[in-house]
Protein backbone atom coordinates (compact mmCIF):
# COMPACT_ATOMS: atom_id res chain seq x y z
CA UNK A 1 0.00 0.00 0.00
CA UNK A 2 1.75 3.40 -1.16
CA UNK A 3 2.33 6.16 1.66
CA UNK A 4 2.37 8.59 -0.53
CA UNK A 5 -0.65 11.76 0.07
CA UNK A 6 -3.19 11.83 -2.88
CA UNK A 7 -2.98 14.32 -5.51
CA UNK A 8 -4.48 16.79 -3.52
CA UNK A 9 -7.56 18.61 -5.63
CA UNK A 10 -6.83 22.49 -3.31
CA UNK A 11 -9.83 24.57 -3.29
CA UNK A 12 -8.82 28.00 -2.43
CA UNK A 13 -9.51 29.74 0.64
CA UNK A 14 -11.05 32.62 -1.09
CA UNK A 15 -12.86 32.04 -3.91
CA UNK A 16 -12.30 34.41 -7.27
CA UNK A 17 -15.78 35.41 -7.57
CA UNK A 18 -16.95 38.77 -7.37
CA UNK A 19 -19.93 39.75 -4.90
CA UNK A 20 -23.30 39.01 -5.19
CA UNK A 21 -24.85 40.84 -7.68
CA UNK A 22 -28.10 40.62 -5.70
CA UNK A 23 -29.55 41.70 -2.61
CA UNK A 24 -30.22 38.92 0.12
CA UNK A 25 -33.99 39.28 1.24
CA UNK A 26 -34.26 37.90 4.64
CA UNK A 27 -35.31 34.58 4.52
CA UNK A 28 -38.09 33.46 7.29
CA UNK A 29 -40.78 30.77 7.87
CA UNK A 30 -43.79 32.06 9.36
CA UNK A 31 -45.66 29.48 11.10
CA UNK A 32 -45.18 27.26 8.93
CA UNK A 33 -46.54 23.84 9.02
CA UNK A 34 -44.42 20.70 6.98
CA UNK A 35 -46.33 17.48 5.79
CA UNK A 36 -46.04 14.48 3.65
CA UNK A 37 -49.48 12.72 2.87
CA UNK A 38 -50.23 12.29 6.51
CA UNK A 39 -47.78 12.73 8.14
CA UNK A 40 -46.86 16.35 9.74
CA UNK A 41 -43.30 17.20 10.30
CA UNK A 42 -43.62 20.74 11.58
CA UNK A 43 -46.69 22.58 12.65
CA UNK A 44 -46.84 26.16 12.83
CA UNK A 45 -42.52 26.53 13.14
CA UNK A 46 -41.43 30.22 13.25
CA UNK A 47 -37.85 30.24 12.28
CA UNK A 48 -35.88 33.51 10.70
CA UNK A 49 -32.86 32.75 8.82
CA UNK A 50 -30.32 36.08 9.39
CA UNK A 51 -29.06 37.70 6.75
CA UNK A 52 -24.84 37.18 6.30
CA UNK A 53 -24.79 34.17 8.45
CA UNK A 54 -23.95 30.54 8.35
CA UNK A 55 -27.00 28.64 9.87
CA UNK A 56 -26.57 25.04 10.14
CA UNK A 57 -29.82 22.73 10.91
CA UNK A 58 -28.84 19.42 12.80
CA UNK A 59 -30.72 16.98 14.84
CA UNK A 60 -31.69 13.28 14.59
CA UNK A 61 -32.09 11.05 10.96
CA UNK A 62 -35.90 12.08 9.94
CA UNK A 63 -36.25 14.65 12.54
CA UNK A 64 -36.79 16.69 9.40
CA UNK A 65 -33.99 19.20 8.97
CA UNK A 66 -34.29 18.26 5.28
CA UNK A 67 -37.87 19.21 4.97
CA UNK A 68 -37.03 22.14 6.11
CA UNK A 69 -34.58 23.03 3.69
CA UNK A 70 -36.71 22.06 0.87
CA UNK A 71 -39.16 24.36 2.42
CA UNK A 72 -36.97 27.44 2.71
CA UNK A 73 -35.87 26.54 -1.34
CA UNK A 74 -39.18 25.93 -2.48
CA UNK A 75 -39.35 22.73 -2.95
CA UNK A 76 -41.66 21.68 -0.97
CA UNK A 77 -45.14 23.48 -0.22
CA UNK A 78 -46.03 24.40 3.28
CA UNK A 79 -49.76 23.24 3.79
CA UNK A 80 -50.02 26.31 6.26
CA UNK A 81 -47.81 29.54 6.84
CA UNK A 82 -45.50 30.58 4.43
CA UNK A 83 -41.70 31.02 3.92
CA UNK A 84 -40.86 34.09 2.77
CA UNK A 85 -38.18 35.80 1.17
CA UNK A 86 -37.62 39.42 1.26
CA UNK A 87 -41.11 39.95 3.43
CA UNK A 88 -42.96 38.18 -0.01
CA UNK A 89 -44.41 34.86 -0.36
CA UNK A 90 -41.43 32.85 -1.73
CA UNK A 91 -44.43 30.47 -4.03
CA UNK A 92 -45.88 33.57 -5.59
CA UNK A 93 -42.76 34.45 -7.06
CA UNK A 94 -41.56 33.59 -10.20
CA UNK A 95 -39.25 30.81 -10.19
CA UNK A 96 -36.10 32.81 -12.32
CA UNK A 97 -36.11 35.41 -9.00
CA UNK A 98 -36.40 33.05 -6.52
CA UNK A 99 -33.11 31.28 -8.60
CA UNK A 100 -31.28 34.86 -8.98
CA UNK A 101 -31.67 34.78 -4.98
CA UNK A 102 -31.59 31.17 -3.86
CA UNK A 103 -29.39 28.38 -4.63
CA UNK A 104 -30.08 24.77 -3.30
CA UNK A 105 -28.56 22.11 -3.59
CA UNK A 106 -30.53 19.27 -2.38
CA UNK A 107 -29.86 15.85 -0.48
CA UNK A 108 -30.31 13.32 -3.84
CA UNK A 109 -29.94 15.89 -6.77
CA UNK A 110 -30.98 14.13 -10.21
CA UNK A 111 -27.53 13.68 -12.22
CA UNK A 112 -28.50 14.16 -16.05
CA UNK A 113 -27.28 11.72 -18.65
CA UNK A 114 -24.51 12.74 -21.36
CA UNK A 115 -23.86 15.84 -19.54
CA UNK A 116 -20.09 16.91 -19.00
CA UNK A 117 -19.03 18.69 -15.62
CA UNK A 118 -18.86 21.86 -17.20
CA UNK A 119 -22.14 22.05 -19.18
CA UNK A 120 -23.62 20.10 -15.18
CA UNK A 121 -22.02 23.37 -13.75
CA UNK A 122 -22.87 26.07 -16.24
CA UNK A 123 -26.70 25.25 -15.47
CA UNK A 124 -25.71 27.33 -12.81
CA UNK A 125 -25.90 30.09 -14.66
CA UNK A 126 -29.49 29.86 -16.34
CA UNK A 127 -31.43 31.97 -14.12
CA UNK A 128 -28.97 34.91 -15.50
CA UNK A 129 -29.99 34.40 -18.83
CA UNK A 130 -33.04 35.17 -21.35
CA UNK A 131 -33.65 36.26 -24.50
CA UNK A 132 -32.21 39.51 -24.27
CA UNK A 133 -28.88 38.30 -21.87
CA UNK A 134 -27.03 35.18 -23.63
CA UNK A 135 -24.18 33.62 -22.79
CA UNK A 136 -21.74 36.22 -22.20
CA UNK A 137 -17.91 35.68 -21.43
CA UNK A 138 -18.75 36.54 -17.98
CA UNK A 139 -20.71 33.49 -17.62
CA UNK A 140 -17.89 31.48 -18.79
CA UNK A 141 -15.06 32.71 -16.32
CA UNK A 142 -17.66 32.12 -13.43
CA UNK A 143 -18.36 28.94 -14.23
CA UNK A 144 -14.37 28.48 -14.68
CA UNK A 145 -13.82 29.93 -11.40
CA UNK A 146 -16.41 27.48 -9.65
CA UNK A 147 -14.53 24.55 -10.95
CA UNK A 148 -11.45 26.00 -9.98
CA UNK A 149 -12.85 26.57 -6.58
CA UNK A 150 -14.03 22.64 -6.50
CA UNK A 151 -10.83 21.33 -7.60
CA UNK A 152 -12.94 20.36 -10.75
CA UNK A 153 -10.76 21.99 -13.50
CA UNK A 154 -9.00 18.55 -14.72
CA UNK A 155 -12.16 16.69 -14.72
CA UNK A 156 -14.35 19.49 -16.69
CA UNK A 157 -15.29 17.27 -19.70
CA UNK A 158 -15.58 13.85 -18.39
CA UNK A 159 -19.39 13.03 -18.42
CA UNK A 160 -20.56 14.15 -14.76
CA UNK A 161 -22.18 10.61 -14.49
CA UNK A 162 -18.99 8.82 -14.43
CA UNK A 163 -17.58 10.86 -11.74
CA UNK A 164 -17.11 9.45 -8.29
CA UNK A 165 -19.69 10.26 -5.40
CA UNK A 166 -17.03 13.30 -3.70
CA UNK A 167 -16.42 14.37 -7.49
CA UNK A 168 -19.97 14.44 -8.33
CA UNK A 169 -21.20 16.14 -4.74
CA UNK A 170 -18.10 19.12 -6.00
CA UNK A 171 -19.96 19.07 -9.29
CA UNK A 172 -22.81 19.84 -7.40
CA UNK A 173 -21.64 22.36 -5.36
CA UNK A 174 -19.34 24.08 -8.45
CA UNK A 175 -22.85 24.59 -9.96
CA UNK A 176 -24.28 26.11 -6.66
CA UNK A 177 -21.67 28.65 -6.68
CA UNK A 178 -21.77 28.91 -10.51
CA UNK A 179 -25.54 30.45 -9.58
CA UNK A 180 -23.65 33.21 -7.49
CA UNK A 181 -27.62 33.56 -5.72
CA UNK A 182 -26.98 35.53 -2.24
CA UNK A 183 -28.25 33.11 -0.51
CA UNK A 184 -27.11 29.37 -0.76
CA UNK A 185 -28.99 26.29 0.84
CA UNK A 186 -26.93 22.87 0.97
CA UNK A 187 -28.04 19.68 2.36
CA UNK A 188 -26.00 17.14 3.50
CA UNK A 189 -22.97 19.23 1.73
CA UNK A 190 -20.21 16.85 2.60
CA UNK A 191 -21.84 13.66 1.79
CA UNK A 192 -18.96 11.31 -0.18
CA UNK A 193 -16.15 13.44 0.59
CA UNK A 194 -13.22 12.35 2.50
CA UNK A 195 -12.45 14.21 5.69
CA UNK A 196 -10.02 16.53 3.62
CA UNK A 197 -12.20 17.52 0.70
CA UNK A 198 -15.22 17.92 3.75
CA UNK A 199 -12.89 20.65 5.20
CA UNK A 200 -12.78 21.98 1.75
CA UNK A 201 -15.76 22.60 0.94
CA UNK A 202 -17.01 24.01 3.97
CA UNK A 203 -14.04 26.30 4.15
CA UNK A 204 -15.45 27.33 0.80
CA UNK A 205 -18.80 27.98 1.66
CA UNK A 206 -17.16 30.14 4.89
CA UNK A 207 -15.13 32.07 2.40
CA UNK A 208 -18.43 32.62 0.39
CA UNK A 209 -19.95 33.50 3.46
CA UNK A 210 -16.98 36.10 4.42
CA UNK A 211 -15.71 37.39 1.47
CA UNK A 212 -19.03 37.88 -0.44
CA UNK A 213 -21.90 38.29 2.27
CA UNK A 214 -23.51 35.23 1.15
CA UNK A 215 -26.09 33.80 3.51
CA UNK A 216 -26.01 30.02 3.82
CA UNK A 217 -27.96 27.70 5.26
CA UNK A 218 -26.99 23.70 6.20
CA UNK A 219 -27.67 20.62 6.98
CA UNK A 220 -24.24 18.97 8.54
CA UNK A 221 -24.16 15.62 10.25
CA UNK A 222 -21.09 16.09 11.74
CA UNK A 223 -21.61 18.39 14.75
CA UNK A 224 -17.84 18.91 15.42
CA UNK A 225 -17.57 20.74 12.21
CA UNK A 226 -21.02 22.18 12.21
CA UNK A 227 -19.95 24.01 15.50
CA UNK A 228 -16.68 24.78 13.59
CA UNK A 229 -17.72 26.74 10.33
CA UNK A 230 -21.43 27.74 11.70
CA UNK A 231 -22.31 31.48 13.40
CA UNK A 232 -25.93 29.81 14.15
CA UNK A 233 -26.93 25.93 15.30
CA UNK A 234 -30.54 25.09 14.94
CA UNK A 235 -31.23 21.96 16.70
CA UNK A 236 -34.36 20.44 15.47
CA UNK A 237 -36.40 17.02 16.70
CA UNK A 238 -39.61 16.42 17.92
CA UNK A 239 -41.64 18.61 15.50
CA UNK A 240 -39.72 21.54 16.92
CA UNK A 241 -36.66 23.86 17.13
CA UNK A 242 -35.04 22.17 20.58
CA UNK A 243 -32.47 24.70 20.08
CA UNK A 244 -31.45 27.64 18.79
CA UNK A 245 -27.87 29.86 19.12
CA UNK A 246 -23.87 29.96 19.12
CA UNK A 247 -22.61 26.89 18.63
CA UNK A 248 -21.37 26.67 22.11
CA UNK A 249 -24.59 27.27 23.36
CA UNK A 250 -26.19 24.46 21.68
CA UNK A 251 -23.63 22.16 21.84
CA UNK A 252 -24.13 21.16 25.33
CA UNK A 253 -24.59 17.41 26.96
CA UNK A 254 -28.26 18.59 27.95
CA UNK A 255 -29.23 19.10 24.27
CA UNK A 256 -27.06 16.14 22.68
CA UNK A 257 -28.62 13.94 24.89
CA UNK A 258 -32.47 15.44 23.88
CA UNK A 259 -31.62 15.65 20.53
CA UNK A 260 -29.64 13.01 19.51
CA UNK A 261 -30.01 10.21 22.80
CA UNK A 262 -26.37 10.69 22.59
CA UNK A 263 -24.18 10.81 25.67
CA UNK A 264 -20.98 12.80 24.90
CA UNK A 265 -18.07 14.96 26.31
CA UNK A 266 -17.77 19.18 24.75
CA UNK A 267 -14.82 20.04 24.90
CA UNK A 268 -12.51 23.40 23.05
CA UNK A 269 -11.35 22.05 19.85
CA UNK A 270 -7.44 22.65 20.89
CA UNK A 271 -7.20 24.22 17.25
CA UNK A 272 -10.20 26.35 16.55
CA UNK A 273 -11.62 26.46 20.54
CA UNK A 274 -14.83 25.76 18.92
CA UNK A 275 -17.09 22.81 20.24
CA UNK A 276 -15.26 19.07 20.06
CA UNK A 277 -18.05 16.74 20.83
CA UNK A 278 -16.67 13.70 22.30
CA UNK A 279 -19.47 10.50 22.16
CA UNK A 280 -19.12 8.48 25.23
CA UNK A 281 -19.32 4.85 25.00
CA UNK A 282 -21.49 3.22 28.20
CA UNK A 283 -19.83 1.65 31.19
CA UNK A 284 -19.63 -1.72 30.72
CA UNK A 285 -21.86 -2.57 33.52
CA UNK A 286 -24.16 0.02 32.42
CA UNK A 287 -26.74 -2.72 30.69
CA UNK A 288 -28.38 -1.43 28.23
CA UNK A 289 -28.72 2.22 29.47
CA UNK A 290 -27.43 5.06 27.19
CA UNK A 291 -27.67 7.76 30.00
CA UNK A 292 -25.16 8.31 32.41
CA UNK A 293 -25.12 11.66 33.02
CA UNK A 294 -21.70 12.12 33.10
CA UNK A 295 -21.51 14.24 30.07
CA UNK A 296 -20.35 17.52 30.32
CA UNK A 297 -18.96 21.22 28.64
CA UNK A 298 -15.83 22.29 29.36
CA UNK A 299 -13.92 25.15 26.89
CA UNK A 300 -10.86 24.32 29.03
CA UNK A 301 -10.47 20.81 29.41
CA UNK A 302 -12.18 17.51 29.52
CA UNK A 303 -14.37 16.69 32.20
CA UNK A 304 -16.80 14.15 33.63
N1 LIG B 1 -41.10 12.33 0.33
C1 LIG B 1 -41.50 11.94 1.54
N2 LIG B 1 -42.68 11.30 1.69
C2 LIG B 1 -43.12 10.91 2.91
N3 LIG B 1 -42.42 11.11 4.05
C3 LIG B 1 -41.24 11.74 3.96
C4 LIG B 1 -40.72 12.19 2.70
N4 LIG B 1 -39.54 12.79 2.93
C5 LIG B 1 -39.32 12.71 4.24
N5 LIG B 1 -40.33 12.10 4.87
C6 LIG B 1 -40.45 11.86 6.30
O1 LIG B 1 -40.42 13.11 6.96
C7 LIG B 1 -39.66 13.02 8.15
C8 LIG B 1 -38.52 14.04 8.09
O2 LIG B 1 -37.63 13.62 7.05
P1 LIG B 1 -36.36 14.50 6.64
O3 LIG B 1 -35.76 13.86 5.44
O4 LIG B 1 -36.73 15.92 6.58
O5 LIG B 1 -35.43 14.28 7.91
P2 LIG B 1 -33.87 14.59 8.09
O6 LIG B 1 -33.73 15.20 9.44
O7 LIG B 1 -33.37 15.39 6.94
O8 LIG B 1 -33.30 13.11 8.07
P3 LIG B 1 -31.83 12.53 7.71
O9 LIG B 1 -30.88 13.04 8.74
O10 LIG B 1 -32.04 11.05 7.84
O11 LIG B 1 -31.48 12.96 6.30
C9 LIG B 1 -39.18 11.57 8.26
O12 LIG B 1 -40.07 10.89 9.09
C10 LIG B 1 -39.29 11.08 6.85
O13 LIG B 1 -39.54 9.67 6.81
Amino acid sequence: MSTSPRPAAPMPAVPAMPPATHPAGALEARGVTLAYERSVVFEGLDLRIETGEITTLIGANGSGKSTLLKAFGRLLAPTAGAVELGGRGIRSMATREVARQLAILPQKPLTPQATSVRDLVSRGRHPHQSLFRPWTPDDSRIVDAALRDTGLTELADRDAASLSGGQLQRAWIALVLAQQAPIILLDEPTTFLDLTHQLDVLRLVRSINRERGATVVMVLHDLTLAGRYSDRLVVVGGGRVIADGAPWEVLTPGILREAFDLDAIVIADPSTGSPLIVPVDPAPDAGTATGNGTGTSARTGMQG
